[in-house]
C-alpha cells in the first residue's frame, strides 16, 4: 500500500465515524480497526499498530467524557498524536552549527541510496551557504567511488577518494583531515552497503566509526523496505550510535510504514525524505504536516512554503497581507469559496489546504459539498460591506443574522452554520499570523515560467499521484487553462 493509499484508508475511517450519529464502542473500535488495519498493510511493525490502538483506547474513555464533549474531535486528535508519537523519537537529531565542523557518516544497506542521498544532503546544505565536502570510504563496490565523483563534481562539491587504496577505513581517516585543514564546516562520509547484514560490513562501519568520530551518523533507508524495516535498522543502531534516518524512494511504490518502524527502532527522527534521483529532489521531513497530510488534514506549513517558493509578489493579492495581519474576514471565506468552485471536481487538491479538504470536502461528496457552498455564498451577498470585511465575530449580533437569513430566503439554521464554518477557518487559517511575505520581485523569475514541471515540484509526490502523475497535472492545467488559477486557488494569484 503506498502512501497515498494508507492516507486514504485513514482519512475514510475517520470519515465513516464522524458520519456516524452517535459514537458508541462499536463505532470507536470499528474506526480503529480500519486505521491498524491500513498501518499494518502498510507494513507498519504489528506492535507498534498494537500499541497505538491500546493508548488511544487509553487516551479516549467514553464513558467518561462528559456530555458536550465533541468525542470526534477527542479521537481525532487522539489518532493524530499517536501517529505524531509513532514518526516523533522525542528528541531531535544532533543540530549541525554552520562555520563549525560536523563529521557526518551514512550508513545503510547496498543500493538503500546512500551515495545520492550523501551528495543530495551536501547539496541542501551548500545551497544554505555552508561548506561540505563528501569522502567515499566505499570501498566495496566497484564503481562507487566514479558515482560519488560525478555527483560531487555537478554540484561543485569537494570530494577524496581513492581508485588504489582499499582500507575504508584509512580513506575515510584521510578524507576528514583534508577537510577539516581546509576549514569544511560538513564533512560527509559514504560508507559501503552490503547485500545482507553482513558481521564484515557492521566491522568495517563501526572501524570508520571510531577513525572519524561522527558528530551524527545518518541511516539511510529505502521506503520500500517493508517489514524488514525496523530489524534492519534496529541492526544498524546496535552497531552505531544512529542519530538520524533519512528514507529514500518515497517517489515509488513504497510502502511508508517501514520509515515509523525504523523511527521505532533506532529512536531518531527522519530528518529528509529522498523523492526521486535528482539531487533536489529531497525534502526536509517533519512529523506534524506529514501526519496531517496522512489524515486529510492538510499540511500548513508545507503550503505555505510552497506559496513562497511559487507565487510571486507581484501576482500575490493583499491576501497574504491581511492574513499575515490575521485578519481572516467573510470576504476572504467568500473569496476562497469562488476559486473552490472555479476548479470543479478535483477535490484532491485541496488536501493540502488546511481546513478545506475533509470537512468541507468530503470525497465522493464533492457535489454535495459545492451546492453547499454556494448556499453560504447566497447568504453572505446578503451581508453588508461592513459584515464582510470584519474579523470580529460579535459583530454578527442576532438582528444582523435575522436581517441575513430575510435577505438570503435561507433559515436561521444555515446562516449560522455558515457563521461557525467562517469560525473553524478563521482559527485555522489565524495560524497565517506573522507570516513573513517574499519582498517584491523575489520570485519573478519562477513566476514568468511557470508550467506544469514547476508545479509538479510543488505538490506534494502523494498528491502528484494521486493526481496522475506528470500527465495528468498537464491535463488539469489545461483544463484549467493557466496556472495562474491554480495559484489563485491556492490563496495568490489574480483576483
Ligand atoms: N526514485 C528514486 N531513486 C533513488 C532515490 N535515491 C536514490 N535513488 C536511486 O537508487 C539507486 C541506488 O542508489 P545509490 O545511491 O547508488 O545507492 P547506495 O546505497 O549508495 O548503494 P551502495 O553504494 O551499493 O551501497 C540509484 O539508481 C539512485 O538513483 C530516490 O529518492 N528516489
Amino acid at each position: 500500500m503506498v502512501l497515498a493509499q494508507l492516507g486514504g484508508s485513514i482519512s475514510r475511517a475517520l470519515q465513516q465515524m464522524s458520519n456516524a450519529t452517535i459514537i458508541d464502542e462499536k463505532v470507536l473500535n470499528e474506526c480503529l480497526n480500519e486505521i491498524s488495519r491500513a498501518l499494518l498493510q502498510s507494513d507498519v511493525q504489528f506492535k507498534m499498530v498494537r500499541d497505538m490502538q491500546v493508548n488511544i483506547k487509553k487516551i479516549v474513555n467514553l464513558d467518561d467524557l462528559a456530555a458536550g464533549h465533541n468525542k470526534r474531535k477527542i479521537i481525532q486528535q487522539a489518532i493524530f498524536n499517536e501517529l505524531c508519537k509513532m514518526l516523533d523519537p522525542g528528541k531531535p537529531s544532533y543540530t549541525l552549527k554552520k562555520g563549525k565542523t560536523s563529521v557526518v557518516m551514512f550508513v545503510g544497506l547496498q543500493g538503500s541510496g546512500k551515495t545520492t542521498t550523501c551528495t543530495k544532503y551536501a547539496y541542501y546544505h551548500q545551497k544554505k551557504g555552508w561548506k561540505p565536502a563528501l569522502v567515499c570510504a566505499d570501498t566495496f563496490r566497484a564503481g562507487a567511488f566514479d558515482q560519488l565523483k560525478q555527483n560531487a563534481t555537478k554540484a561543485k562539491i569537494p570530494f577524496y577518494g581513492s581508485y588504489m587504496e582499499s582500507d575504508p577505513v584509512k580513506i575515510a581517516e584521510e578524507g576528514v583531515e583534508r577537510f577539516k585543514k581546509e576549514n569544511c564546516d560538513l564533512i560527509i562520509v559514504d560508507t559501503s552497503g552490503r547485500h545482507k547484514q553482513e558481521a564484515a560490513l557492521f566491522e568495517e562501519m563501526r572501524q570508520v566509526s571510531e577513525a572519524t568520530k561522527p558528530d551524527l551518523v545518518i541511516f539511510v533507508m529505502d521506503s520500500s523496505i517493508g517489514q524488514a524495516a525496523f530489524d534492519q535498522a534496529q541492526a544498524f543502531k546496535q552497531s552505531v550510535a544512529v542519530g538520524a534516518v533519512i528514507v529514500t524512494k518515497m517517489d515509488g511504490h513504497a510502502k511508508g510504514g517501514g520509515a515509523l518502524s525504523a523511527v521505532a527502532a533506532t529512536k531518531s527522527p527522519v530528518i529528509f525524505i529522498g523523492t526521486g534521483e535528482h539531487m533536489d529532489e529531497f525534502e526536509v521531513f517533519d512529523v506534524k504536516p506529514f501526519v496531517s497530510r496522512l489524515l486529510g488534514m492538510g499540511d500548513w506549513s508545507g503550503f505555505m512554503d510552497k506559496i513562497h517558493e511559487v507565487v510571486p509578489m507581484d501576482q500575490q493579492p493583499e491576501l497574504l497581507q491581511k492574513l499575515s495581519e490575521g485578519n481572516f474576514t467573510l470576504r476572504i471565506m467568500y473569496e476562497q469559496f469562488q476559486n473552490i468552485l472555479k476548479m470543479g471536481p478535483i477535490g484532491q487538491v485541496f488536501s493540502m489546504i488546511p481546513g478545506f479538504s475533509q470537512e468541507l470536502m468530503p470525497k465522493g461528496r464533492e457535489k454535495e459539498s459545492q451546492a453547499r457552498i454556494k448556499r453560504f455564498m447566497t447568504m453572505m451577498d446578503s451581508m453588508t460591506n461592513e459584515e464582510l470585511d470584519s474579523s470580529n465575530p460579535k459583530l454578527m449580533n442576532e438582528s444582523r443574522i435575522m436581517r441575513i437569513a430575510r435577505g438570503s430566503g435561507r433559515p436561521v439554521r444555515e446562516v449560522m452554520e455558515m457563521l461557525e464554518e467562517y469560525k473553524r477557518l478563521a482559527k485555522i487559517w489565524s495560524k497565517m499570523k506573522g507570516l513573513k511575505i517574499p519582498k517584491k520581485g523575489e520570485m519573478s523569475a519562477l513566476s514568468r515560467n511557470m508550467n506544469a514541471q514547476h508545479m509538479s515540484k510543488v505538490l506534494p509526490p502523494q498528491m502528484l499521484k494521486q493526481i496522475g502523475g506528470m500527465g495528468g497535472l498537464q491535463n488539469l492545467m489545461k483544463q484549467m487553462g493557466s496556472s495562474k488559477e491554480m495559484m489563485g486557488m491556492f490563496g495568490g494569484g489574480d483576483r
